[in-house]
């Protein structure tokens, strides 16, 4: 077995306002290995982003821990978290005037001095993740003039260059045509063989993300369980995932399908 880079140990999540707790999920034992691609689903609001967000360190645990590298998370400096950990969270960014370049170029700024000069192996990198994520002719273009599915892939190309042994992403598939979800997952996946990553992002993309994911971790108001995707689908797991007579799984094909009345 080897050692998780990232796990939580009962760890209760949600929001704490004045003297009052919500809880989001609870008793939540999950761990993120290297080289591994996961994939987090659930329904709407169930919790997938406030998890991401607590796991990343942008949000405080109820209780219980978050380890990184075998030390409780919040013992690192943000500093420190963005050299371990790079997020791609559906976000506004404040400085729409950079040019794509500049925006992935940001990914650097953990490693570099305190007048944030880029060294040439920075721009390497950076000029790596561009290509991986085939955005070189967006290159020149203002941020603020991008598509959504376009931005997606730039951000994403922010967090490659961020050159962190952890990846976390929300959604990343959101705003992008079939072609393009399925360049997303294989380049994630690609990431995680070539480069030993270690990636979790949420999805709605069920289907697909049943057939690329190593594992998968699945929220339901019941209980949360981590397996792989064969796992999952020998606990009959999917069966009732979306409590509609009309969503069936159908195991062989490893896919929903939608009976009509
Ligand atoms: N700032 C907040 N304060 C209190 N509750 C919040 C806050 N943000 C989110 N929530 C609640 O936390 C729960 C989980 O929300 P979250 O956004 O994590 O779900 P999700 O699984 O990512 O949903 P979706 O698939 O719709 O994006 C929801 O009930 C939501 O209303």
């Amino acid at each position: 077995m080897s050692i998780p880079i990232l796990e939580t140990k009962d760890l209760k999540i949600g929001y704490r306002h004045k003297n009052q707790e919500k809880i989001v999920l609870e008793n939540l034992n999950l761990q993120l290995n290297k080289g591994r691609l996961i994939s987090l689903i659930g329904i709407n609001g169930i919790g997938k982003s406030t998890l991401l967000r607590t796991l990343s360190g942008a949000q405080s645990v109820l209780s219980g821990t978050i380890n990184l590298q075998q030390e409780a998370l919040n013992t690192y400096s943000k500093e420190d978290i963005s050299k371990e950990i790079s997020v791609v969270f559906t976000e506004k960014i404040s400085q729409s005037h950079l040019k794509v370049r500049e925006l992935v170029a940001l990914g650097r700024i953990p490693y570099t001095n305190w007048i944030g000069t880029l060294t040439p192996k920075d721009w390497d990198i950076v000029e790596e993740a561009i290509e991986l994520t085939e955005i070189k002719k967006l290159e020149d273009q203002a941020i603020n003039s991008l598509s959504d599915g376009q931005m997606q892939k730039v951000l994403i190309a922010r967090a490659i260059a961020q050159d962190t042994p952890i990846i976390i992403l929300d959604e990343p598939s959101t705003h992008l045509d079939l072609y393009h979800k399925i360049s997303l997952f294989r380049l994630l996946k690609k990431l995680c063989i070539e480069k030993d990553k270690s990636i979790l992002f949420s999805t709605h993309d069920m289907d697909l993300a049943l057939q690329i994911s190593d594992e998968i971790i699945a929220l339901t108001h019941d209980y949360t369980i981590q397996g792989t995707t064969q796992n999952l689908i020998d606990q009959n797991i999917f069966n009732n995932f979306f409590q509609d007579e009309h969503i069936v799984f159908e195991p062989t094909e490893r896919r929903f399908k939608i009976t009509l009345p």
